[in-house]
């Protein structure tokens, strides 16, 4: 028996977030891992254990601590690995070890309470000992001999039986009931709210799919799947990237994988960027694996929830199929986590802990000794250089499956069509192609990138973007003051009357809706089925799989849609793909905007031809020379990634460094400008320390943030670059904590991101 336990407090108050040492009473048997009731400042809060020891830590000694309680938990309710994994999360990510923990363990929202249960029979005993109850007694135990577990909790009971505290002393004593501690999970209500999609069960849903599989796996595909089993039976920790172009049957690979795993005894989860994509992809591995997948994503409901954690510790799910949140599944054989799309941006979670599941899986797995396998036609610049430098293992799929080719794509100059005299959103060409697709009978798909909420300014005769001149990022315009912002360095512009690269006065500010786009080409065709993916279109539960249903089944000819559509999708009827603007995500400000750019034309144009009927690719464009988007349409994955590769490197862009970005929010600007400055002051002063002086550190800014107002709340934002984390870390650590103690900071929310994938 332990006589100490290391007890993290769950309170929301972040000063005592953290945790604190307990005797363990010896009557408590006591595991890491359950939960616990403690006092803490003459309060009683309720904490997890994460350690329990022997000795007190040092300095410690002799220190007179408080017991602990009560236990809530028969047993160990979250394992060890996983709370080690808590940890970690919170000191990579820069946040609270609650916050992590919940992250880690979403099921740990709820209380401890006190709960009266009912021991003797009321039925089996005697009217004679019945009678012998007085009045109030006796209503007391008819309340809780109907209660459906014959128990309530005590609040409710004192209420609901209206007895007194005597008489519940009594009916204690007498044996009739006891007082026990019980922990109730909370979120309950929230379930009543519809879950953004197909959040009312997570039971894989068959739409009618596709026939079954009845192919050999390619000789491409065969290899790939050695690799990564070559990889399993290393037995150290590995990841493994799996390069394979659109349509080359990445899917399959994952199949196989999944099944040569679950035959040693093992369990695998396989990640999609997005929920709207998890029923589709379960649906196809649940014909091999039926039972055993379960979807699991942060829409669930808490009962949903609860049933699928113990479902899978039980061993029943060995397969989780989900979202970001679902690389935290607790199965109890984890040997392999496959992330799709790995370079997809959804991989990384806005709100705290911001992490990214690419590194909490490749964190589990290091615990495990097991597998991360990323998959991607067009992999993250951080993977492939790993790749690259022999950090990790690479696997490629370069052909598509059978006769299908990557399909050949146009980019239309859209400064032509205006000298055509063409206003349309729709170029000529792209006009042309369609009606070709109407004619035969084919499909086609409209992408739109509706991410780049920012305006930017561009010539639409020549195609030139304005630009900060220190940051090389495209300027954003802001209707507030009518200027244009670099979002790095604060550096403003007015907007210029003229193009200062052709002296035309065709400036335009950029920003187009899909809406927009759905009405033009309603007027074009009007008498032709058109659906639409987008926000607005998929905001109701399963909506998001009812339209590409549809498509599927051909009931529309064309589907437009935001990056939504992007992902993924394997439509054999689909031979025009076409992209409204590459502009759009070109001139995001942000350094990722041309990997963004190159990832999503090829994402897109993936989509087209994928069966035996050749497929063709449209891209318009303002700047058709960039070479992001020239290497998109010849899909040269490779010749973009060294391009891009040498341009982070002069600049100094991740992966080359790392940045840290620090977010700061107050309802009123003034406050926020000063505070950014002053912390913007106190980061510049921590530069000069000897400490930190001779590292390469650089402050950007304060600037406003992108969304420079978003709920009630003005945004500014300083981004601190280095080339090393730790020092990076301790040196932000250090500027936050100074700026803290100044009264500048007073009701500002400070929001810091590790990282972060877009600005
Ligand atoms: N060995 C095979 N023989 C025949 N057809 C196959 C084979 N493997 C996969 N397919 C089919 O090829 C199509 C494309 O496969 P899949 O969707 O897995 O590609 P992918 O690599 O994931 O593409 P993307 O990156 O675009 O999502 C699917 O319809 C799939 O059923
Ligand atoms: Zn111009
Ligand atoms: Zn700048």
């Amino acid at each position: 028996m332990f006589r100490y336990a290391e007890v993290l407090v769950d309170v929301a108050n972040r000063r005592l977030d953290q945790s604190y040492h307990y005797s363990i009473p010896d009557y408590l048997s006591l595991k890491i891992g359950m939960r616990v009731l403690v006092p803490l400042q003459n309060r009683k809060v309720q904490g997890l254990v994460v350690n329990v020891t022997d000795d007190l830590p040092e300095g410690m000694e002799g220190f007179n601590l408080k017991p602990v309680l009560e236990i809530a938990d028969k047993d160990s309710l979250v394992p060890q690995d996983l709370i080690e994994l808590a940890h970690w999360l919170a000191q990579t990510t820069i946040c609270s070890v609650a916050q992590s923990l919940h992250t880690v363990w979403p099921l740990l929202k709820g209380k401890i309470e006190e709960w009266i249960v009912l021991l003797a029979s009321i039925e089996d005993s005697d009217v004679q000992t019945l009678q012998w109850l007085d009045v109030e007694a006796f209503r007391a135990l008819t309340v809780l001999n109907r209660s459906r577990k014959k128990a309530v909790s005590l609040k409710i009971f004192l209420k609901r039986a209206n007895i007194s505290a005597g008489t519940l002393e009594k009916l204690i004593k007498q044996g009739w009931v006891s007082k026990e501690v019980r922990f109730v999970t909370t979120g309950e209500d929230s379930s009543l709210k519809q879950a953004p999609y197909g959040g009312q069960n997570n039971k894989v849903k068959d739409y009618g799919a596709r026939t079954d599989r009845t192919y050999e796996l390619t000789r491409e595909q065969a290899t790939a799947v050695r690799g990564v089993l070559t990889a399993l039976e290393e037995g150290s920790s590995q990841t493994v990237l799996l390069h394979g172009v659109t349509g080359s049957g990445k899917t399959d690979v994952y199949r196989e994988l999944i099944a040569q795993v679950l035959a040693q005894g093992g369990d695998a989860i396989l990640l999609v960027p997005e929920i709207s994509l998890t029923s589709q992809v379960a649906r196809y591995f649940e014909r091999q694996f039926g039972e055993q997948v379960i979807i699991l994503h942060s829409g669930l409901r808490q009962r949903e929830k609860m049933k699928a954690w113990a479902d899978i510790l039980s061993g029943h799910k060995r397969i989780v199929i989900g979202a970001r949140s679902a690389v935290f599944a607790p199965l109890p054989n984890l040997r392999l986590i496959i992330l799709d799309e790995e370079h997809d941006g959804a991989y990384k979670q806005d709100e705290n802990p911001k992490y990214h599941a690419r590194d909490v899986a490749r964190k589990r797995m290091d615990l495990r000794k097991g597998v991360v396998l990323l998959g991607s036609a067009t992999p993250s610049l951080e993977a492939y250089a790993a790749a690259q430098s022999g950090k990790i293992r690479m696997l490629t799929m370069l052909s598509r499956i059978g006769k299908s080719v990557l399909p050949p794509v146009e980019i239309v100059d859209m400064r032509d069509e205006l000298r055509q005299g063409n206003r349309s959103i729709f170029s000529l060409p792209l006009q042309q192609k369609l009606r070709e697709r109407l004619t035969r009978g084919e499909q086609s798909m409209l992408f739109l990138n509706r991410r780049g909420y920012s305006t930017f300014v561009v010539c639409r005769e020549c195609g030139y973007v304005v630009s900060c001149s220190n940051c090389d990022i495209a300027l954003t315009y802001h209707t507030q003051g009518q200027a244009m912002r670099c979002h790095y360095c604060d550096h403003k512009e007015m907007p210029p009357h003229t193009c200062p690269k052709c002296g035309s006065r065709y400036i335009r500010f950029f920003g187009q809706g899909t809406q927009r786009v759905e009405e033009e080409l309603q007027g074009l065709f009007p008498e032709v089925p058109i659906l639409r993916l987008d926000y607005d279109t998929t905001r109701s539960s399963e909506a998001h799989d009812t339209i590409l249903d549809k498509f599927r089944r051909q009931e529309a000819s064309i589907l437009v849609g935001t990056q939504m559509m992007a992902k993924g999708l394997d439509f054999p009827n689909v031979t025009l793909v076409g992209v409204i603007a590459a502009d759009q995500t070109l001139n995001m400000p942000d350094f990722r905007a041309r990997e963004r750019t190159f990832q999503l034309l090829t994402q897109v144009a993936g989509r087209a031809g994928r069966s035996n009927k050749p497929g063709e690719v449209v891209i318009q464009t303002y700047s058709p020379q960039d070479s992001a988007v020239m290497r998109a349409a010849h899909h040269d994955f490779q010749g973009f990634f060294w391009e891009e590769i040498r341009y982070r490197k002069e600049r100094k862009y991740p992966p080359y460094t790392h940045i840290i970005r620090v977010l700061l929010l107050h309802e009123k600007e003034d406050r926020v400008i000063k505070g950014a400055n002053e912390l913007g002051a106190f980061l510049q002063q921590g530069m000069q320390e000897p400490k930190f002086g001779n590292t390469e550190l650089d402050v950007l800014g304060p600037a406003p943030a992108v969304l420079s107002r978003l709920r009630n709340q003005w945004r500014w934002q300083i981004s601190v670059k280095g080339t090393r984390q730790d020092i990076l870390r301790a040196f932000l650590h250090q500027g936050v904590k100074r700026f803290f103690k100044s009264p500048t900071s007073s009701g500002i929310i400070l929001n810091i991101e590790v990282d972060p994938l877009s600005s």
